[in-house]
């Protein structure tokens, strides 16, 4: 289950943003601060201030939430107070209630138990989720705008109300001023979270830079596709067919598939799971009884079912049964009337209608007959987000190095007393040799890197395994640490390292390990070098560390949160145009024949590592998109992360 935490000051727009990226997803809400004014309301009530007097008036009254993102309510007992809890009253007291440690306390058992009965997400807002409530949500979004923003788009929310612009800008300043300077859970950004200033953004540009953080981690489920029918229908040859290559255990033996076997697809630029459910029958006996009932969990757990009839039998009286139990999950459905190898059959398959499941998808599974119509229609019925999850928003960081620069030391330094695998997040696909390590008051994945395991060690006996395993684990992970032995000249093969972590785009950060043995000349020395040899990526951190003894492993934690966050950082568009109106403005491109190319404006085309394109009347020298890159560093500072800058010619008709 994904928990997406969303804190920040009121009106800066967390209500709104969670609603619609929770109502996109399909998950679950809630609104925290609907729990405090409520209990604030029963404080009101009851006309006390007095903690234990709310509680017991609570205990009598319980506080319960509808976590429902369309329709958000709050229960006071059986009452609805979702409107009353908005009074001018509550608001005024919401603030010194919520400040008093056993409310808290009460409250925080709530909102926990609340969160623990979502489904498969839940987008939880308030003041205190990411640093409290939640500290291991997959994502953390820290929402603020300013104060004047905020008042506007209240006193526009109210219609002048609230007795206009500025004393709501006085309500909310007052209500912040508790908000962060109460003792208990104040109102303060979780280390680990993603800073969005939604002043300048519009509420769909806020929810869009989150949807992308939530794509670019892989935290939106994919689709499940699950396969059903009767033993031996050809359901395993189908899935085949759908992977591309012979995985799904096939035989002639009916019910050979045991479990919920799950294959990732990917058709027509849409990636989804495919899950084999062996054979469903109505009357089960022996080890079908267990097949069918895994059979009934895929049909619960799936987003889309696929039926799939053998059309040279026809339907038999157990197809009808399993008709039946499929029409009372309410799914979308597509029957597949499968073994249709060629037109005769395809005549005698269109009484697969009678079943009553719609159209039949005419297909020969073993010859691949219809199998890429059937797959558009599947991929039109997938959700935009479905149910297998497949990430858990720890943040993955590949070590890597060339042998004897300390990975493994340094692993187990920063594991230190703690190392522990704590990968028991139920639901999720993951790398069975990644490692869950603690350090610097988080979580992170170790995707695993030779030298992290003792299996990886016997693989990476030859380079080219090495190679192999280095790519690999770059490929997996948001970013690199890159060990380096300090004591020694940094080598050809260093550098090949740092290149690779480059060109993949990915986050680095270069440890200057064994820094024990670094002396006052060697110091000298490593400067040069880094001088000279390092110049390309002057914009990675780096972190002297003595692995073997410890030394400055605290110092890593901050670098790899620096490096992330400015790895998945989005520029507002209207800063990146003044900022390079100003730049063109003082040094114009050069002149290329006679003529100077016009840069008409930039965007940011994407995130992971940041991608920018500036258009431009024409052809741009690569000297001057260079120029343009280190001005952008310059301004913005992207510490840590590699940085696109891409020129696209573009004519002045189709601009305009
Ligand atoms: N960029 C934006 N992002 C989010 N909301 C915005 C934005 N621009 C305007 N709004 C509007 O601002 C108003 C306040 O938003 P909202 O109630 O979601 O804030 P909030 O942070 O939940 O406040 P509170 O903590 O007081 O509940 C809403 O009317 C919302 O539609
Ligand atoms: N996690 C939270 C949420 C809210 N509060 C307090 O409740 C007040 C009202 O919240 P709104 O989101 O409805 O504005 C807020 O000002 C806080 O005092 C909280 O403490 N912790």
């Amino acid at each position: 289950m994904i928990v997406v935490a969303l804190d920040g000051p009121s009106g800066s727009g967390k209500s709104s943003t969670s609603k619609n990226i929770a109502i996109r997803a399909g998950w679950s809400y809630l609104d925290t601060g609907a729990l405090y004014r409520a209990i604030t309301f029963i404080a009101l009530s009851i006309k006390s201030d007095n903690a234990n007097e709310i509680i017991a008036a609570v205990i009598d009254a319980p506080i319960t939430f509808n976590s429902d993102p369309r329709d958000p309510k709050v229960f006071v007992g059986s009452t609805n107070v979702s409107e009353e809890i908005r009074s001018q009253e509550v608001t005024e007291k919401v603030s010194i209630i919520s400040a008093l440690p056993q409310v808290r306390a009460e409250l925080l058992t709530l909102q926990r138990s609340i969160i623990a009965k979502a489904d498969r997400g839940i987008v939880v807002e308030g003041r205190d989720i990411g640093t409290v409530v939640c500290p291991d949500a997959a994502l953390k979004i820290y929402l603020t705008a300013e104060i004047s923003a905020r008042a506007a788009r209240r006193d526009a929310e109210q219609d002048g109300a609230a007795g206009g612009v500025d004393a709501v800008a006085q309500s909310l300043s007052t209500r912040d001023e508790i908000d962060t300077n109460r003792t208990i859970s104040p109102l303060s950004m979780a280390t680990d979270a993603v800073h969005i200033d939604s002043t300048e953004l519009t509420l769909d540009e806020t929810v869009e830079r989150i949807w992308e953080l939530l794509s670019q981690r892989s935290l939106l489920g994919l689709p499940i596709v699950a396969i059903l029918g009767r033993p031996n229908v050809g359901k395993s040859t189908l899935i085949n067919r759908f992977i591309g290559r012979r995985e799904a255990i096939v035989e002639d033996t009916p019910g050979v598939t045991r479990d919920r076997v799950q294959y990732e697809c990917e058709w027509g630029g849409r990636r989804f799971i495919i899950m084999d459910t062996g054979g469903w029958e109505s009357k089960p006996d022996g080890i079908s009884v267990q097949v069918s009932a895994s059979a009934e969990l895929a049909m619960g757990e799936a987003d889309v079912l696929c039926f799939v009839v053998d059309a040279q039998v026809g339907a038999l009286d157990e197809d009808d049964v399993l008709v039946q139990e499929l029409r009372k999950v309410k799914k979308p459905t597509i029957l597949v009337a499968n073994k249709v190898d060629g037109d005769n059959d395809e005549s005698d398959a269109h009484a697969l209608w009678n079943i009553g499941l719609g159209e039949p998808h005419f297909v020969s599974a073993l010859h691949g007959r219809g199998s890429g119509d059937l797959l558009d229609s599947i991929t039109k019925l997938l959700p935009e987000v479905g149910a297998a999850q497949v990430q858990d928003g720890y943040r993955r960081i590949a070590l890597i190095g060339r042998p004897n620069v300390g990975k493994s030391s340094l692993l187990n330094a920063l594991a230190g007393e703690n190392r522990s695998i704590v990968d028991d997040v139920a639901g999720t696909t993951r790398d069975p040799v990644d490692e869950l390590i603690e350090f610097g008051g988080s979580i992170w994945r170790f995707v695993d890197t030779a030298g992290l395991k003792k299996r990886a060690n016997q693989a990476s006996g030859t380079d080219y395994y090495a190679t192999l395993r280095t790519q690999t684990a770059l490929e997996r992970c948001e970013c690199a640490v890159v060990i380096l032995d300090a004591s020694v000249p940094i080598s050809e093969q260093d550098l090949r390292v740092i290149t690779m972590v480059e060109e993949a785009g990915k986050a680095m950060v270069i440890v200057m390990n064994k820094w024990d043995l670094v002396d006052d000349d060697r110091r000298t020395q490593l400067d040069k070098e880094i001088e000279r040899h390092l110049d390309q990526v002057e914009w990675a951190q780096i972190v002297n560390v003595a692995a073997k003894t410890g030394w400055h492993r605290d110092r890593l934690a901050p670098a790899l949160r620096t490096a992330i966050d400015s790895w998945e950082r989005r520029v507002p568009t209207s800063k990146l145009n003044s900022f390079l109106g100003a730049l063109i403005g003082a040094t114009p491109p050069p002149v290329r024949g006679g003529k100077q190319p016009k840069v008409y404006y930039a965007t940011q085309a994407g995130i992971a590592p940041p991608k920018f394109v500036v258009f431009s009347s024409g052809w741009i020298e690569a000297s001057y998109r260079r120029f343009i890159e280190r001005r952008l560093r310059e301004e913005f500072k992207f510490p840590g992360t590699p940085v696109q800058v891409a020129i696209r010619v573009k004519e002045r008709d189709k601009e305009a």
